[in-house]
């Protein structure tokens, strides 16, 4: 019998794993630099793990005193929690090891919901807050106690920033309660960080909203100060609604510095939300982010949180509290997942919700709302459909009625016409408002696009725009015969205005007091400013320019055959002085429209007006006089 022999693949025995070594000063970089924003933080995770340690022997033992006292002074901060303490083999595995935290399921535990419960209890998650605190100290001291274990002595754990740490027992007497006592030694060049005052200021900032009473000893001999300020100013109890709103908008200006124009409770009990938005008193860009505050479990985590509300909620600036919301590692802003998104929604139904109370109770309110923030609500708007059925109906536009909202526009008008230009608005306005027609500026910012959306929220709404054209056809035409009768004046009318490139019609229309109209839109504009432009370009781009003469609809002046001044004009017998008359109807028309005048319309509003006078002057004054002003002009 034969064996086959088997061939095995060349191995080499595994080594034994080793474990990554950490260079504590590089990771203390890190943090410093790359992870914080600021060396401020470390006074947060003092305070976090003092919480946490109070909170976990609350669990065994609810009669366990809950203070927490920090104190500051000589280049020592020490803070002092009667907590859950650590035995000598956790203060190796928990405070040594970067990463490990006793706060969260290991192993099997790991999933998802002991995550969650964990979460829901502790602030601390991640293994690295202590570590934090080598960016403002040498040294790091923690005197600890366990509470699990009585029989366990007090424990000195001892680290210095170049990563070394020792750990001993002391006696009993040492510390005789369970908890923990933390002291760090400020290094060099960090000292501004552990003064007194930065201390309690940080302390103040981050923790006046901890669930624990913190108190705050700077070493001068007087008695500790409070640190923690509950209940948060939006869950105290007032005696009137008045004394309420008070005290927010005192709230408002002391974290924000702004006293607002209103306030508005966000309270979300099913997602462990409660705060309140502040309503900004001048208007901003929605383009502008503005920083919220917000609150995990009582700790000021970010006062620049971005993502909490919708973009649309530019208006407010916001602070709360909440228990569900998880933070990014850097504990600075809050991790953007299901969970915010959903918050957010809320949040924004929270504010939409004010709008619409206003909205149906205190119109008045909301106007002074929208005359602040109508500019950023209208660019929103464009963008959200339910900021857009919403606010709409309550945005101020400029109208042939004057200044309102579309809603009270709306009442009277269901035919809504709009002009896209300013110019095109002060050029028919008056004259629409004379015939009953009900016409929007939509020359200003977001307008236009906001009208083309308003039969989206009101169906029953028509809305068209206007131009020179169509108001030129909705004015009375003249009767024939009274037309023809004046045929040969139009014809000398039409000649004397050609080199304006302009037409000249006669209509008959309200009021009566407005002699001529000067209706021209966008084409004719742009027909304008190019002849303008042929004229003082050189031959090549004159040429060119020439080339592009388009039949656009050319300006019109629109004389008015029920004004006196008209009637009179039109049968005057003298073409000379017809002439000079239709050119001062000309520029006083154009000047009523504010267009902008050119060369040639300064040049013949002067001929005109000169024109004027030489005639109004001619009958008293002796006739070589006119003569010879005529030569001089010559
Ligand atoms: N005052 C304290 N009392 C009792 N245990 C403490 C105390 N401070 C720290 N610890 C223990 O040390 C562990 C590590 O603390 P560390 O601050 O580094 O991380 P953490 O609080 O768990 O998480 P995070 O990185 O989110 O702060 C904690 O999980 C806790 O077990």
């Amino acid at each position: 019998m034969t064996s086959t022999p088997t061939s095995t693949p060349m191995s080499t025995p595994a080594s034994a794993p080793h474990s990554f070594q950490v260079d504590l000063r590089g990771l203390v970089d890190l943090l410093s630099h790359h992870l914080y924003s600021s060396p401020r933080v470390y006074v947060r995770e003092l305070l976090q793990n003092a919480v946490d340690a109070v909170t976990a022997r609350q669990a065994i033992d609810p009669e366990a005193r809950t203070g927490i006292r920090l104190s500051a002074s000589g280049g020592r901060v020490t803070i002092e929690d009667s907590g859950i303490g650590l035995t000598a083999a956790e203060a190796h595995s928990f405070l040594a090891t970067i990463g490990r935290s006793s706060k969260r399921g290991s192993g099997d535990e790991l999933h998802d919901q002991a995550l969650e419960a964990t979460r829901r209890e502790f602030l601390g998650q991640f293994g690295i807050g202590l570590l934090a605190c080598f960016v403002v100290a040498r040294q790091i001291r923690v005197v600890t106690r366990s509470a699990r274990d009585p029989q366990a002595a007090p424990v000195e754990w001892l680290a210095t920033d170049d990563g070394s740490y020792t750990v001993r027992e002391l006696p009993h007497a040492a510390r005789p309660e369970p908890g923990t006592t933390v002291v760090l030694e400020a290094r060099p060049g960090a000292a501004e960080w552990t003064v007194p005052a930065k201390v309690e200021e940080l302390a103040r900032d981050y923790g006046s909203l901890l669930p624990y009473d913190i108190t705050f000893d700077d070493g001068e001999g007087g008695e500790p100060r409070p640190v923690t300020d509950r209940p948060a100013v939006w869950e105290r109890a007032f005696p009137t609604p008045a004394a309420r709103r008070v005290a927010l908008a005192g709230h408002c200006a002391e974290l924000f510095g702004f006293t607002p124009l209103d306030s508005i409770d966000l309270d979300l009990p099913v997602a462990g939300v409660r705060g309140v938005a502040y309503v900004l008193p001048d208007p901003t860009s929605p383009a502008h982010r503005a920083g919220h505050r917000v609150h995990l479990k009582g700790m000021l985590l970010t006062q620049r949180a971005d993502n909490l509300l919708p973009d649309w909620a530019f208006f407010v600036r916001a602070v709360i509290d909440t228990d569900t919301l998880r933070p990014t590692a850097s504990r600075e802003n809050l991790y953007d997942d299901e969970t915010l998104s959903a918050v957010r929604e809320a949040l924004g139904a929270r504010i939409r919700g004010w709008l619409a109370e206003l909205a149906a109770s205190d119109p008045d309110r909301l106007a002074a709302f929208l005359r602040v923030h109508h500019l950023g609500v209208k660019s929103m708007a464009r963008h959200d459909s339910e900021l857009l059925g919403l606010m709409l109906p309550w945005l101020p536009f400029e109208t042939s009625a004057g200044s309102m909202s579309l809603q009270e526009f709306a009442a009277a008008h269901t035919d809504i016409h709009f002009t896209r230009t300013v110019e095109e608005f002060r050029q028919i306005a008056p004259i629409a408002a004379a015939h009953g027609l009900g016409v929007i500026n939509a020359g200003y910012t977001y307008d236009a696009d906001l009208l083309a959306l308003l039969p989206s929220v009101r169906p029953e709404l028509k809305v068209t725009e206007l131009d020179a054209g169509a108001v030129t056809e909705r004015l009375d035409p003249v009767p024939t015969a009274a037309e023809l009768a004046l045929a040969p004046f139009l014809a000398t009318a039409r000649s004397r205005l050609e080199a304006q490139s302009c037409d000249v019609v006669l209509r008959a229309f309200q009021p009566v007091t407005v002699p001529a109209l000067y209706l021209d839109d966008r084409q004719a504009r742009q027909e304008r400013d190019r002849t303008a432009a042929m004229e003082s370009a050189d031959s090549l781009w004159s040429g060119i320019l020439g080339a592009l003469r388009g039949s656009a609809p050319r300006a019109r002046l629109v004389l008015n055959h029920n004004n006196p001044l008209i009637r009179r004009i039109s049968g005057l017998q003298d073409e000379a002085l017809t002439g000079t008359a239709v050119e001062s109807l000309y520029g006083q028309a154009l000047l009523m429209s504010q267009r902008p005048l050119r060369p040639a319309d300064s040049a013949l509003l002067n001929r005109a007006f000169l024109g004027l006078l030489e005639w109004a002057t001619h009958s008293t004054a002796h006739p070589t006089d006119a003569r010879d002003g005529e030569e001089d002009q010559k």
